[in-house]
């Protein structure tokens, strides 16, 4: 059973799966401060957060069990991802459930700063007819400089063509081309700040956006810009703003994000008649919610149950089209890793992964990180290494990883060969995709083999001799271990050869021990996969 933690307000109908799921306990407490959750941390498997809970180092060490926080958003500022990385704590969010939301109340926002229908709408309610002070201006002809063409900006750009808006765009990823297939005129962030008429930004808030729009640029900023901020607060600087604005420089803002939220009382964007505000109301559709919280929920079950998952913050993104091709072999990878962590005495050095087949076309390293995962998981549990921080153990203590690459696809469409160098042997296991038949141990050491990677198995190393298959299966008998399956594979008659056996159920350790005992037999391993 696993038990997820809800700290904060989460759809009720966007947990749901969560909910019915029968390995799942689902518990929420919202508001709870940092030394609460501490202390009922230990408890839980996974937390499930929106932007009010702030998950800290103290937060994730205290919690020994925790496997996963899932973010029902897109910002995971309030998540400290540096200390889930080292912790093995998996961080993932749901980046596309609230893109639509988020954009159309950008537009709201700008729409009621050209309209001024907050501050109208005040002054209407408490008796005052007054038309004259509200004078707006139309979208239409205006330019609007648009700060991170991602998901929510490049909506957002689609949306203001429509109102007739030319827009200008900057993102680090922003190519000419896709410039001109959206439509919009590739600028830089001063261009923007100079020949905007309306400016809105959509970037995360890292060290380098911090601030991106400050003192410098509103200096040499178009007179009677608009300015909209729903993405995260400290991306404009509030100080030099709200200095822009007395000074005649931005004729006003509508911002939802705050450089602290909530804002205090005293803050000057709250009583300022050009600045509107709404609090981090971005994200709160019925639709987003549930969309984010359906999302989030099927990647956690996913983690839970150890099955591959997205959408995670701490590890590098998988594009569509690489997990398309790697996804079947994570299970594989994993398993040759933990096949050829048991069979293997000694501590470790290296760790070799070879790619071949068309596998070798793509970026391997997730595959490679599952087959980490399952190596050094035989050494430090299940629980301990994950794939988001398997490279970083591997690193932390010094075991090698060296990746290799050939196109040439031998008897095999792909083939995955691991080979693990400790400092008493090396050996090696390579597997592979039949279609129709699923994964496949087809090669061990140099022997040829064909093995489904289920079960127990005894995987024995022994010189070719006459009646060794005799004596093993007869030992093995005699202390009850039922033999499903046997295939043995030998270089060279009367030469150095394996045996790998299946077995109905574990052998015990005595059993092991007296296999090595008999005449000619090297060495008898026991394999669980
Ligand atoms: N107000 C809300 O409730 C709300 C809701 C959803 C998202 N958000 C916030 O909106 C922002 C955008 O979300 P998204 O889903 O579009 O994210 P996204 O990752 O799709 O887009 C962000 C874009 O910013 C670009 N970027 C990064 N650094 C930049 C820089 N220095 N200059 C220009 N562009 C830069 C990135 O290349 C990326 O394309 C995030 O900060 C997110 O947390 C806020
Ligand atoms: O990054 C986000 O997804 C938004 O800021 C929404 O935050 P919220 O879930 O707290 O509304």
């Amino acid at each position: 059973m696993f038990k997820v933690l809800v700290s904060d307000p989460i759809s009720d109908q966007g947990i749901q799966q969560l909910v019915d799921a029968p390995d799942i306990i689902v518990e929420k407490k919202p508001g709870l401060s940092e030394d609460e959750l501490v202390s009922i941390i230990g408890e839980y498997d996974a937390l499930l957060v929106r932007s009010q809970t702030t998950v800290t180092e103290k937060i994730l060490e205290a919690g020994k069990k925790l496997k996963v926080v899932g973010r029902a958003g897109v910002g995971v500022d309030n998540i400290n991802l540096e200390a889930a990385t080292k912790l093995g704590v998996i961080v993932i969010n749901a980046p596309d459930g609230n893109t639509i939301t988020t954009c159309e109340h950008t537009f709201a926002m700008m729409m009621a700063l050209a309209r001024h229908i907050p501050q109208a709408y005040k002054k209407t309610t408490e008796g005052t007819w007054d038309r004259k002070s509200f004078l707006g201006v139309e979208l239409r002809n205006k330019t609007l400089g648009v700060l991170g063409m991602g998901r929510i900006g490049s909506e957002v750009a689609k949306r203001a063509k429509a109102f007739g808006m030319n827009i200008m765009g900057y993102d680090p990823f922003l190519t000419e081309e896709r410039a001109q297939q959206q439509g919009i005129t590739l600028a830089t962030v001063d261009e923007i700040v100079r020949n905007a008429d309306f400016m809105t930004v959509h970037t995360p808030l890292t060290p380098e956006t911090k601030h991106m729009i400050s003192k410098a640029q509103f200096e040499v900023m178009k007179r009677g810009m608009r300015i909209i901020n729903c993405a995260r607060g400290g991306i404009i600087d509030e100080g030099a703003l709200v200095e822009a604005i007395d000074t005649g420089i931005v004729a006003g803002a509508a911002f939802d994000v705050f450089e602290a939220e909530p804002p205090a009382a005293d803050h000057p964007f709250l009583n300022h008649p050009k600045i509107i505000v709404t609090p981090h109301l971005g994200a709160s559709t019925i639709e987003a919610q549930e969309n984010v919280a359906i999302d989030v929920s099927e990647q956690v079950l996913h983690i839970l149950r150890d099955e591959p998952f997205m959408n995670a913050v701490n590890m590098p993104p998988i594009p569509a089209e690489v997990r398309k091709v790697l996804e079947p072999y994570f299970e594989l990878g994993e398993k040759l890793g933990t096949f050829i962590a048991q069979s293997t005495e000694g501590a470790v050095e290296d760790i070799t992964v070879s790619y071949s087949g068309e596998l070798s076309e793509v970026d391997t390293q997730p595959l490679t990180r599952y087959i980490v995962r399952g190596v050094l998981s035989h050494y430090l549990g299940k629980d301990t290494v994950n794939v988001v921080n398997s490279m970083h153990i591997a690193k932390q203590r010094s075991v090698n990883i060296v990746v290799n690459k050939s196109r040439a696809a031998h008897t095999f469409t792909n083939l995955v060969t691991v080979t693990l160098r400790t400092n008493k042997e090396t050996r090696s296991a390579a597997g592979t995709l039949l279609a129709g038949y699923g994964a496949r141990i087809v090669q061990i050491d140099n022997y040829n083999i064909d093995l489904t990677p289920v079960g127990h198995f005894i995987l024995i190393s022994h010189n070719d001799k006459p009646g060794i298959i005799g004596r093993v299966g007869t030992l093995l008998g005699s202390n009850d271990v039922n033999i499903a399956t046997m295939q043995v594979g030998r270089q060279d008659e009367g030469g150095s050869a394996i045996m790998v056996l299946r077995v109905d159920k574990g052998t015990p350790k005595e059993v092991l021990k007296q296999l090595t005992d008999l005449p000619e037999l090297l060495t008898a391993k026991e394999v669980i996969l």
